[in-house]
């Protein structure tokens, strides 16, 4: 009971929030489902602001994740950036309008309840990074379960340039990845690291071999890399996934809870029964 008022109290005020930030208006996300594969591409566009996200767009950026919560066929997401770039960070067109405290909070609270839901979808979720990820967009892809990048592209948390912190969630979510120490060096220089430095440190999981003037051939290299993850039946993955977003947010006695509760949705269950039947070799 007290979790519902607690939750429906948060909607109103994101609701609320919405209607103010809906105004400042530019680009759009695209979601483009496909449910023979269960994967599906959600394109960051505004590209004349370098895939900047606008007011406008971090509503839709609700409603849209509210479509992926609901998509009962799928696997996975792969987020990727109009044109050949991944995200500018936040529309400057809308925040140089927001620039008192209250504007701030609202749009820390409004990206943050995105990125949170973002990060607990059932899906798998791919950021494959082109050009630049940048200030809010690197944040975005630290809520993402995987970080694909091409070898030109470039990852920064530039916010220090600026005089600014981190505020859709990025900071933390940097430390949980990488540790604090790796965090910090990031965080307070502000560098932009490319492809190989990402994946040395460990933040990005590979950088693909493509042609990266091509955006076809740079989503079928990403596709053809997601095909390990995505093997299994949606209710498996949605189960395995439920397990490590509830490992990220709980204490492990809590979490050891919850695994035992998911592991019965699974256990017994058809696919098991076949997989039992069909003396099934790992080799
Ligand atoms: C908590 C989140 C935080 C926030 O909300 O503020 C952040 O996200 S901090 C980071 C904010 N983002 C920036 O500071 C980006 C500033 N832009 C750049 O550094 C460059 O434009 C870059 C590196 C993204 C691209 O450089 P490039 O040389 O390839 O292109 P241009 O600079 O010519 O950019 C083309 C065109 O896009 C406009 N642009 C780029 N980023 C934004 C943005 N974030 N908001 C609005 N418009 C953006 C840029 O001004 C150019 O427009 P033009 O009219 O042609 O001058």
């Amino acid at each position: 009971m007290e979790n519902n008022v607690s939750h429906s109290s948060e909607e109103a005020a994101i609701a609320s929030i919405c209607e103010n930030f809906r105004t400042h208006q530019s680009g759009c996300f695209v979601l483009d489902k496909d449910d023979a594969s269960g994967v599906a591409t959600l394109t960051i566009c505004n590209p004349t602001r370098k895939n900047a996200i606008s007011g406008s767009m971090m509503v839709q950026l609700r409603d849209t994740i509210t479509q992926l919560e609901q998509w009962q066929q799928g696997k996975a997401v792969i987020i990727y950036g109009a044109e050949g770039s991944f995200c500018s960070g936040g529309d400057m067109n809308t925040v140089r309008q927001i620039t008192t405290t209250e504007g701030g909070r609202q749009m820390s609270i409004l990206m943050q309840y995105n990125l949170k839901r973002l990060q607990n979808l059932h899906l798998l979720t791919v950021a494959l990074i082109q050009g630049k990820a940048i200030g809010g967009g690197a944040e975005l892809t630290t809520a993402c379960d995987f970080r694909l990048m091409t070898k030109r592209a470039q990852l920064g948390f530039v916010h220090v340039r600026m005089g600014i912190t981190p505020g859709w969630g990025g900071g933390s979510r940097l430390v949980k990845l990488l540790g604090p120490s790796l965090a910090l060096d990031l965080l307070t220089s502000g560098k932009q690291l490319n492809g190989d430095e990402a994946k040395r440190i460990g933040l990005v999981n590979d950088v693909l071999d493509c042609d990266e003037n091509d955006i076809d051939d740079v989503l079928l290299k990403c596709k053809q890399w997601l095909q390990q993850y995505v093997k299994g039946a949606p209710e498996t993955i949605r189960a395995i996934k439920a397990i490590v977003v509830s490992a990220m947010d709980n204490t492990l006695p809590d979490a050891l809870k919850k695994e035992l509760e998911i592991f019965l949705t699974v256990w017994g269950g058809p696919m098991h029964r076949n997989a039992l039947s069909q003396n099934l070799k790992h080799r």
